[in-house]
């Protein structure tokens, strides 16, 4: 028996998310979650001829007790998205109370689950779901994801457009260090096949998947940012998740962790000198089975980007540790 919880199941990503979690043979229990509207959305979705029963909760009547309760696997696309203009760490001010209160209830009601995060600045959103987790004496490092899999796909496409591959999914990228920005570090020197593709060219693609949610952004004028491709990214990271806590095998996606706490991951922290980072991690069982260090091995420029990364990113872990300890929840 599997149950997943979708927290924020309204929205641009949730909805599609929840679309796939339903219609996935490996879910069997689906509950939404939401502000607004999640019953609805929970109502069209339980017509859907596939195993999974599909519950919908508001806030009211112990909904989020109810949501959570049993969850082995609980997706968090809470919160505001961006608009032109605006970088994700301006998403901080409200999203950073969101994550802070949803977690809360996660580590009251079903602290074992798989905890995904999606609400940005994930940079940021993680470290606070850590430390709420910490303060409820609940933290299992190896259950707790930032989902960063939507610069790995990106990465897939955009290498596949520049070298004419068909199949983009035959390409695989290591995308580490953060979510945002120049947080992202594609290491296209390690791509799976190989690529050659002149050093000119490189920079651009390099540019293009750090920034490939800009263009998104952009091109919705106003109207939001991505959201289908984030619920694909979103329940291939999920699907992941469940596939290997069945019991599969050599499954590895890159995630942003709190890395002295996992399999592996102390001393890439003590490569890159901050606790929150996204590295290929193989998944298992209880989570992460293994955090995998691609940092030996990278070219001089990928260094370079190494260390712009690490700077921006101390900051957004600071300032969350910050505000989980500043303002504690409420609930
Ligand atoms: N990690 C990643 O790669 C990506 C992250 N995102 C982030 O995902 C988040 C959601 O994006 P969209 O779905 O486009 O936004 P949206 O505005 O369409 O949906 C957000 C949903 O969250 C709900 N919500 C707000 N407060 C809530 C609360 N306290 N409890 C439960 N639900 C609540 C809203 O009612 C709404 O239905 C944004 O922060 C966005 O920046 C977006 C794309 C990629
Ligand atoms: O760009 C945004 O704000 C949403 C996001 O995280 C992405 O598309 O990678």
């Amino acid at each position: 028996m599997v149950k997943a919880a979708v927290l924020g199941a309204s929205g641009g990503i949730g909805q599609p998310l929840s679309l796939l979690l339903k219609a996935s043979p490996l879910v069997d229990d689906l509950a939404l979650y939401d502000v607004v509207n999640s019953p609805g959305v929970a109502a069209d979705l339980s017509h859907i001829s596939s195993p999974a029963k599909v519950t919908g909760y508001l806030p009211k009547e112990d909904g989020l007790k109810n949501t959570l309760e049993g969850a082995d696997v609980v997706v968090i696309p809470a919160g505001i998205p961006r608009k032109p203009g605006m970088t994700r760490d301006d998403l901080f001010k409200i999203n950073a109370g969101i994550v802070r209160d949803l977690i809360t209830g996660v580590a009251k009601y079903c602290p074992k689950a798989f905890i995904l995060v999606i609400s940005n600045p994930v940079n940021s959103t993680v470290p606070i779901a850590a430390e709420i987790l910490k303060a409820h004496n609940v933290f299992d490092p190896s259950r707790l994801f930032g989902v960063t899999t939507l610069d790995v796909v990106r990465a897939s496409t955009f290498v596949a457009e520049v070298t004419g591959e068909k199949d983009s999914r035959s390409i695989v990228v290591p995308v580490v260090g953060g979510h945002s920005g120049d947080t992202i570090v594609p290491l296209l020197s390690l791509a799976r096949p190989p690529l050659s593709i002149p050093t000119d060219k490189c920079d651009g693609l390099v540019n293009r998947i750090q920034f490939g949610g800009d263009e998104v952004v952009k091109a919705k004028d106003g109207a939001g940012s991505a959201t289908l491709s984030m619920a694909f990214a979103g329940f291939r990271f999920a699907e992941s998740v469940i596939k290997a806590v069945g019991g599969e095998k050599g499954i590895v996606e890159p995630c942003y962790v709190y890395l002295p706490g996992v399999p592996g991951g102390d001393e890439i922290a003590k490569v890159v000198g901050i606790d929150f980072f996204a590295v290929p991690i193989e998944l298992g069982p209880n989570g992460v089975a293994k955090a995998t260090n691609p940092l030996g091995s990278i070219n001089e420029r990928e260094k370079e980007l190494l260390e712009v990364a690490i700077k921006g990113l101390k900051s957004n872990i600071d300032k969350g540790v910050e505000f989980a300890s500043a303002e504690p929840a409420k609930l």
